[in-house]
């Protein structure tokens, strides 16, 4: 099952490493880890679950585990030709082997356990990234190399590379390959798919059908559902189903790259393996899988991209993002939850990423100033990964889930059922035990039966011959070292390069050149239509199409190898857990997939060689004789020498004008005075340098034409032929792409024209729309200001009234108050006198007293009574008349209280409704003014109309009335 991503994550296997174990120096950020080297950690643990895993005893039930962590590499890539040319300085270098630092802040530094500089090959970064990885696959544990970086910061060459240089792709599967070759105690079955997650969509690279596949779980991990897998035979078979996969990938071009990777790629190789032969019986089969990782880049939110670009560039920040949180929360021992499954890529990798697999971190940067931001981002990423800690363990797998058991069950009953077959085949009888009168009978016997006889043995002869096919192709599936079998793998005595020679029909399935060795002139086409990616994709499709050595090209197998071709190896989509069959195919097939010793392929594997980049010419090596070679290398040395000098003559002359720059600024200052002359000097040597190195160039061209033979010119002579006609053919193209550009240009400026009349309607039709709009508005606003002044002048005329009113019961108020003073001085004289008269009174009545003591009789009592009482009224009568005077005037006193009362309530309220009219009118103002502002709005949009000047100054005219009044 292919895409089984190993056993279930389980959180207690991962653990982050302790932080404390860095020392980190808080002010200058330096991060000390524990350095590699080739033979070191990584290594160093593998070769230690080597011997569990070769050793002749039965390995333990538990699983065999040892810590380790991430392996995290930086790779630099050299700075570009059109990164040079743009004036790029370096902004991060590597400094030693395992440290990468800041250009202009060197206290900002970080440490890996390799840090490999611009000129570092693949293949060395293979050997000490890479190749413990694969080595343990072939071991049984799982394994995952990563490729991660900012877009164009050279994942791809790393992962992929090209014919001069390639990859750790190739690579890997070149290795695995010689393993088998090395490990001939045992049998191997290897199957690999491929599969890409474009805007979170999961595709099938080796099925195109196999479009937004569903990611499944179960006890044993992720895996993605109804993969293709596909049974490989030899390197240039898998490569050859790689190179068709690539033809699939979502590729297209961005500010950046040319050719940028739009999407995550997974290849995984899955190997199972079991001791060969009877000693399989018993033995559980190690199953375990590599997953090579080539993640699109992150792109800045700060680059201007549109359309599927910018959807895309959305979707890789948002999964490298969750790639990044999952990475912290694994280092964070106090995390709870592992966002895995926020993006589909670290869901498919949730088992690599959580501890049981070998991981190995490749962080590939640019030094280039313009990305430094990005390149401190990719290395702070790096850093992070590098405390994440694994326990990487051997994976064994009952039978029945093996497939290379099942096959190798099924060639065992096949044999049996042949023997079986064989036997069944009649014998003929030896005549010496037969008798004479047998002979008669059996003759008629054998007579009656010949023809019987002779079908049945047809048959048998064919159900043998189908047996020994089925045998024979399930055989060749199951692949075996050619070595002597007693000369088991020493897994530290291989020679590396002789692995990583490749043949011509594997380098043929590479690409051709590298990306960066594309025609710039036609780079600059593309990048020059600035923002129209669309234009330049479809550009660039049509280059892709015609383009001799274009990608589709290069990865079109050039020359099919007839044995191990895609039509030949016949394949199923399967589900979970059973790989393709391949069914076709003849014996040819057969001498390859067994690696035999006399093939050219194993010739090749096993042929050491002295040079590791001597196979990119192998294929000229046989026709060129060695002292033209000789030549020529040394042709490309010393033109080597000067690219190389004179790119750095152009870095030079780029801080030369930033320098000038400075010096212009502050001219007082010496020291860059000084610097400048210096660099000025060294351009110079530079240039000195450079003109003698093409000089000798000439000199050599010169002499080693002279120093050819005959022969030799005439091949320099077909050579340039050669070279000739592939320039007259680029030069073909690109008047074809030349003419294709035209004719978009010139579509583009019909479609122009036709957008441009559009807009002209739309303006037009949007003037009269506006006209219309604003002549209802003003007749609106209008109508409106008619009934705010008319309502205005109401409220005016009513406050007016009010006014009135209110000074009317102002005056009543004030003479009612005059009128109640004047009552209550009367009141109060009046009381007076009453006080006055009751006094008088009171000594009236005193005499009247004392008379009645004096008197005796009754009568006179009685008279004297009479006489007091009618005296009594006489005094009585003027009190009486002024308390009646008294009571009234109270009661007056009250009413004019009352009235006063009442009046002062209307006048509150009056003053109310002055209030709210006043506030009315003020808001009534407000609108108006508002509307004012909207009718000099519309007026400014529409221009100086004159039916909206005459309005406003009409209707300012009857505001200005409005006021004076
Ligand atoms: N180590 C290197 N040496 C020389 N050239 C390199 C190196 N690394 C990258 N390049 C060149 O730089 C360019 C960009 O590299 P590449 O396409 O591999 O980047 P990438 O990271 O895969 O980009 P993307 O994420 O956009 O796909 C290519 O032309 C490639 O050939």
């Amino acid at each position: 099952m292919a895409s089984r991503q190993g056993s279930k994550s389980r959180k207690a296997g991962l653990k982050g490493a302790d932080s404390t174990a860095s020392s980190t120096t808080s002010s200058s950020k330096l991060y000390q880890e524990t350095s590699i080297d080739g033979h070191s950690s990584p290594a160093s643990s593998s070769a230690q679950s080597k011997q569990q895993f070769f050793s002749p005893d039965p390995l333990p039930q538990t699983a065999q585990r040892s810590k380790e962590n991430v392996t995290v590499t930086v790779r630099f890539r050299p700075l570009s030709p059109r990164e040079i040319r743009q004036g790029e300085e370096v902004a991060w270098y590597a400094d030693g082997e395992t440290i990468v630092r800041n250009e202009h802040n060197p206290t900002i530094a970080y440490a890996y356990d390799r840090v490999f500089g611009p000129t570092t090959t693949t293949r060395n970064v293979y050997d000490i990234a890479a190749h413990h990885v694969v080595n343990g696959a072939m071991e049984g544990i799982n394994g995952t190399i990563f490729a991660y970086g900012v877009t164009s910061s050279g994942k791809t060459h790393t992962m992929h590379g090209d014919q001069r240089s390639p990859g750790i792709i190739p690579l890997a599967v070149k290795d695995a390959f010689s393993i088998i070759q090395e490990t001939p105690n045992r049998e191997f079955l290897l199957r690999i798919s491929y599969m890409e997650i474009y805007n979170e969509v999961v595709n099938d690279l080796l099925n195109p059908a196999g479009h937004n596949l569903r990611i499944r779980e179960d006890k044993q991990g992720t895996f993605v559902e109804g993969i293709k897998e596909e049974v490989v035979l030899s390197p240039a078979h898998a490569l050859s189903l790689i190179a068709a996969g690539e033809e699939q990938r979502h590729v297209g071009s961005t500010n950046f790259n040319l050719l940028s990777s739009r999407s995550h790629t997974i290849f995984t190789l899955t190997i199972e393996s079991s001791p060969l032969g009877d000693k399989s019986k018993g033995e559980a089969v190690h199953l375990s899988q590599l997953n090579l990782v080539d993640l699109a880049g992150s792109e800045s939110s700060k680059v201007e991209t549109s359309g599927v670009r910018r959807k895309e560039g959305s979707y890789i920040n948002k999964s490298l993002l969750t790639l990044g949180t999952v990475i912290s929360k694994l280092t964070d021992v106090r995390a709870s939850h592992v966002p895995y499954r926020d993006s589909k890529l670290t869901r498919i990798l949730q088992s690599s990423l959580s501890g049981h697999d070998r991981v190995s971190l490749i962080c590939t940067v640019t030094p280039a100033s313009s990305s430094s931001e990005e390149t401190h981002n990719t290395l702070k990423f790096a850093h992070r990964a590098k405390h994440i800690e694994i326990q990487a363990e051997q994976n064994k797998i009952i039978d029945e889930k093996s497939l290379i058991k099942k096959y190798q069950r099924e060639i065992r009953q096949l044999k049996e059922e042949l023997e079986q077959l064989k036997q069944e085949i009649v014998p003929v009888p030896q005549l010496k035990d037969i008798g004479a009168d047998d002979i008669v009978l059996l003759k008629q016997k054998l007579e009656d039966g010949q023809v019987k006889l002779q079908s049945r043995l047809e048959e048998e002869e064919e159900a043998k011959a189908a047996l020994l096919s089925r045998i024979q192709r399930l055989t060749k599936l199951i692949l075996v070292s050619t070595k002597n079998p007693q000369a088991s793998r020493l897994p530290h005595r291989f020679n590396p390069r002789r692995r990583h020679s490749f043949g011509e029909e594997e380098l043929a399935y590479l690409p051709y050149k590298r990306r960066d060795m594309m025609d710039d002139e036609q780079l600059d086409l593309y990048v020059s239509v600035e923002g129209n990616h669309e234009i330049r994709d479809n550009a660039y499709r049509e280059e892709k199409k015609t383009r001799k050595h274009g990608l589709l090209n290069w990865l079109k197998p050039k020359k099919r190898d007839h044995s191990s071709s895609a039509s030949d190896q016949s394949s199923v989509v399967k589900s979970n857990s059973t790989p393709s069959t391949p069914q076709g195919g003849g014996s040819h097939l057969h001498t390859e997939s067994r690696l035999s010793e006399g093939s050219p392929l194993m010739e090749q594997l096993s042929e050491p060689r002295e040079d590791r980049e001597a196979l990119e010419d192998s294929s000229h090596e046989m026709e060129i004789p060695e002292t033209s070679n000789k030549m020529s290398d040394e042709l490309d040395l010393l033109r080597e020498q000067k690219k190389i000098l004179s790119e750095e003559a152009a870095l030079q002359l780029s801080s030369l004008k930033r320098m000038s720059d400075e010096a212009a600024k502050s001219p007082q200052n010496e020291e860059i005075n000084e610097e400048i002359k210096v660099l000025n000097d060294d351009i110079k040597a530079k240039n000195d340098q450079i003109a003698t190195l093409e000089r000798q160039i000439m000199d050599f061209v010169m002499t080693s034409h002279e120093a050819l033979d005959k022969s030799d010119i005439m091949q320099a002579v077909a050579e340039l032929r050669d070279q000739l006609n592939e320039k007259s053919f680029e030069l073909e193209v690109k008047a074809a792409d030349n003419r294709i550009i035209q004719q978009t240009l010139n579509e583009k400026t019909c479609e122009c024209e036709v957008l441009q009349e559009e807009v002209a309607n739309l303006k037009q039709q949007l003037s009269e729309a506006l006209e219309l709009a604003q002549g209802t508005k003003i007749k609106e606003l209008k109508q409106d200001a008619k009934e705010l002044s008319e309502s205005k002048e109401q409220l005016e005329l009513r406050n007016r009234k009010l006014a009135e009113e209110s000074s009317y019961a102002k005056g009543l108020a004030s003479a009612a108050a005059v009128e109640l003073k004047a009552l209550s001085e009367e009141v109060a004289k009046l009381m007076n006198q009453n006080e006055r008269l009751a006094a008088e009174l009171a000594t009236q009545k005193s005499p009247i007293a004392q008379r009645n003591k004096t008197g005796t009789t009754t009568n006179v009592r009685n008279n004297g009574r009479r006489e007091s009482l009618a005296k009594r009224q006489e005094h009585d009568s003027p009190s009486m008349e002024l308390k009646r005077e008294l009571r009234m005037s109270k009661e007056r006193e009250l009413s004019y209280e009352a009235a006063l009362g009442e009046k002062e309530q209307r006048e509150a309220e009056l003053e109310r409704i002055l209030e709210e009219t006043k506030q009315r009118e003020a808001y009534l103002e407000n609108e108006l003014a508002n509307m004012w502002v909207l009718v000099s709005k519309l007026r400014r949009s529409q221009g100086a109309d004159s039916e909206i000047s005459d309005s406003i100054s009409e209707t300012r005219q009857t505001e200005q009335t409005e006021g004076s009044f």
